[in-house]
């Protein structure tokens, strides 16, 4: 059946809410969401097996876009869809796969790893897997409540199987964590299987679509084939046959970040929609005073908010694309038995997804802020994206610990430029901050770059002397890391905002080739304010560690406005640019047609507490006081 999906999605009726979700208890959200994710599910299969087919060529990113809209908060099954399946492929040996991955498996299944007591030190990791030969089975066990799961997406209530990451034993030696399949509710009646503890974790900041659970094992039976054993095996007579590499175990980790990176461009291009759209339409004060009010998108200050937003929605956009396409390379050189470009990988993919993660909050919040009182309302839906973003900060690899496993990386190479050996072509400018060869200042974004990169190499030399002088001290390693690393995760942090703009600005003039010249202009002019915005931000570090000038900070800051002033006119086009529809905006605020206060009205009048002209509560508490006071 060929069917043009979106509309098709926007026509199932029970995918939309009548009453606002925010309305919903707690149980009624999840009730309400997993209706929904199971609809959806249906869909998804459908395109699968190609029962209904696409004509729209956007269509795989707007099935996966449009759950926003449906769900508003987020799909129940996100991590049944974007870890438990993507884990299995990657890490599943192909026999596993040929029988786990049926499009009609009755597995619901999500990627049970975070415990009560650990969630970002894996290594500490309490539950256990011992193998027991005689029966060729796993004992799955929880050893005490520490060890208890706890996050898990849709393994509160939904999921009847899980990926769980445990020590595996074998004859009372310790491999170290791997992943396993266990089933954890029955497949028919769905009450959990003996020797199975699992429940939901409660009210969360945001996610509250999704039934987060906990989950013990006293003594759950596996068996041994359900450990996934694409790179790594054991036999039936308990031989362990390593991995090629340690850490190939943590490879959905490092996916979904690389995954995550384009996400939050997504999340930052609603919010900037919402903003850029309501500032358009919202005057408030005249700028002379014998003018009429001005919209508030004229305010230059207003700008300086919002442009930096859509200019960070391209770049998340380019660099999740980027890193997308490396991630694939380097899974390639995996098969073929190279690991070698994994560490740089990894490195990458920690920093940016701290970084991406922590910007996209602080710019969704800059959005709301930038929609004054209104953006408060939930019905602009500003609060559930910042919720949403902000989530991304902690899960999948908390900020400071990816940025300090960037740093080990980083001073890696600092190490071996200081005792003067070869380095790689992207970190010859470790050698030439050493040598003190610094370029002459330019204010150009290919300046600005170059300036990114004294940064990077000042601020891990600076953390690299701090770690050295702490062990001269006589402090053991890891305590004279941990002393450095308020200054690490800095190196970190400036090396993801290089990367950043090196990136995207190659990136966008390779772009402007492509494309036609007044676009071309846009898109430049775009690309240059980010580099602008950052340069203006950081000029702290810049003083610092490149050759810059006062002067040149002041014409850096008259080029930003100037860019500020060029945007201007196109900045409502860039954000319907965007093609984000009303159903997926889900903002009194953002919507295509400006009408925001017929919508604030309208959505207002929903509320609950306008159903009673008088609500009861006024017999039962106010009047007995008013009455008492008048008499
Ligand atoms: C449908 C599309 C979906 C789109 C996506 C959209 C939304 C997102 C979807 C879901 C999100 C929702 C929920 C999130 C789910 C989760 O949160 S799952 C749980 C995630 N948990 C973590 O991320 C834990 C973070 N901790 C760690 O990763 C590790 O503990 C650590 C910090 C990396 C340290 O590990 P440890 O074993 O102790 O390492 P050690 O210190 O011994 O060694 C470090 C060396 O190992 C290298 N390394 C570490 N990780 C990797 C890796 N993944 N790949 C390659 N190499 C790795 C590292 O480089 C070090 O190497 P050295 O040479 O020694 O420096
Ligand atoms: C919405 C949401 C969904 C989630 N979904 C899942 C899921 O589906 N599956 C799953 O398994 N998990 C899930 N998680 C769990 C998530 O992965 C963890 O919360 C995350 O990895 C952080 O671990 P933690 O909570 O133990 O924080 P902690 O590690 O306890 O961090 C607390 C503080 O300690 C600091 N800290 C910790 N270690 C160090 C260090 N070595 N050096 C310096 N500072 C340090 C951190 O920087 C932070 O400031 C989810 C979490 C959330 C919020």
């Amino acid at each position: 059946m060929m069917i043009h999906t979106n509309n098709y999605i926007l026509n199932i009726k029970e995918l939309w809410d009548d009453v606002p979700e925010e309305y919903l208890s707690h149980k009624e959200r999840y009730e309400n969401a997993i209706k929904k994710a199971f609809i959806v599910l249906k869909v998804l299969r459908q395109l699968h097996t190609g029962n209904i087919q696409i004509t729209d060529h956007r269509t795989p990113t707007n099935v996966y876009s449009i759950q926003d809209g449906i769900f508003r908060n987020v799909n129940p099954l996100l991590i049944h869809i974007g870890l438990f399946w993507s884990t299995i492929a990657a890490q599943a040996s192909t026999e596993q796969q040929a029988e786990w991955l049926q499009p009609d498996s009755s597995m619901i299944g999500t990627y049970v790893q975070t415990e009560l007591g650990h969630g970002s030190f894996i290594r500490g990791i309490e539950t256990t897997a011992t193998y027991d030969s005689t029966t060729d089975e796993f004992i799955l066990h929880t050893p005490r409540l520490s060890a208890y799961k706890w996050w898990p997406g849709g393994l509160g209530n939904t999921a009847n199987a899980c990926l769980v990451m445990a020590q595996l034993y074998i004859n009372g030696t310790c491999h170290g964590l791997h992943i396993f399949l266990a089933q954890i509710r029955d497949f028919d009646t769905h009450k959990p299987l003996p020797g199975i503890k699992v429940g939901e974790i409660g009210p969360k900041m945001g996610f509250n679509t999704a039934d987060n659970g906990f989950l013990g094992f006293d003594n759950h039976r596996i068996p041994r084939t359900n450990m996934l054993m694409k790179n790594v095996q054991v036999l039936r007579d308990g031989t362990y046959v390593k991995p090629k590499h340690d850490k190939l175990t943590y490879g959905s980790m490092l996916l979904t970040r690389v995954t995550l990176i384009s996400d939050l461009a997504y999340q930052l291009s609603k919010a900037a929609t919402i903003a850029v759209r309501y500032s358009a339409v919202r005057r408030q004060s005249p700028i002379k005073s014998n003018e009429p009010e001005r919209q508030i998108l004229d305010f230059v200050s207003q700008q300086h908010k919002l442009f930096i937003t859509i200019a960070s929605s391209h770049v998340y956009r380019v660099v999740g694309l980027w890193m997308w396409n490396s991630h694939k390379r380097v899974t390639a050189d995996i098969h073929e038995g190279n690991m070698g470009q994994l560490p740089e990988l990894h490195a990458l993919a920690c920093c940016l997804k701290a970084i991406s993660s922590r910007d996209a909050s602080a710019l969704v919040e800059q959005c709301r802020l930038a929609c004054g009182g209104h953006g408060y309302m939930m019905a602009s839906n500003l609060p559930q994206i910042y919720a949403y973003t902000t989530a991304a900060v902690t899960y999948e690899g908390e900020y400071t610990v990816l940025l300090l496993q960037t740093a080990r990386y980083l001073v890696k190479f600092w190490r071996l430029a200081a005792e003067h050996k070869p380095l790689p072509q992207n970190f010859a400018y470790f050698e030439d901050y050493i040598k003190k060869n610094f370029e002459q200042w330019r204010n150009s974004p290919e300046g600005i770059i170059e300036g990114f990169k004294a940064i990077v190499a000042g601020k891990t030399k600076a953390a690299y002397d701090t770690l050295q002088c702490n062990l001269r001290n006589g402090r053991e390693f890891e305590e004279a890391w941990n002393m450095a690393s308020v200054q690490l995760t800095n190196a970190s942090e400036a090396y993801a905002r290089s990367l950043l703009c090196e990136v995207f600005w190659k990136e966008t003039v390779q772009l402007s080739t492509k494309v036609s010249k007044s676009l071309a202009i846009v898109l430049e002019q775009l690309a240059e304010l980010y580099l602008m915005y950052w340069a203006l931000e950081k000029h702290g570090d810049l003083l610092l560690y490149s050759t810059i000038s006062r002067n040149d900070i002041e014409a850096l800051q008259s080029r930003y406005e100037e860019l500020l002033a060029l945007i201007r006119p196109n900045a409502v086009g860039l954000v319907d640019a965007f093609d984000i529809r009303d159903e997926v905006l889900c903002s009194t605020l953002g919507a295509y047609d400006g009408r925001v206060y017929e919508r604030m009205m309208e959505e207002a009048s929903k509320s609950p507490l306008n159903e009673d002209v008088v609500n009861e509560s006024f017999h039962k508490y106010i009047r007995p006081v008013t009455m008492k006071n008048k008499l």
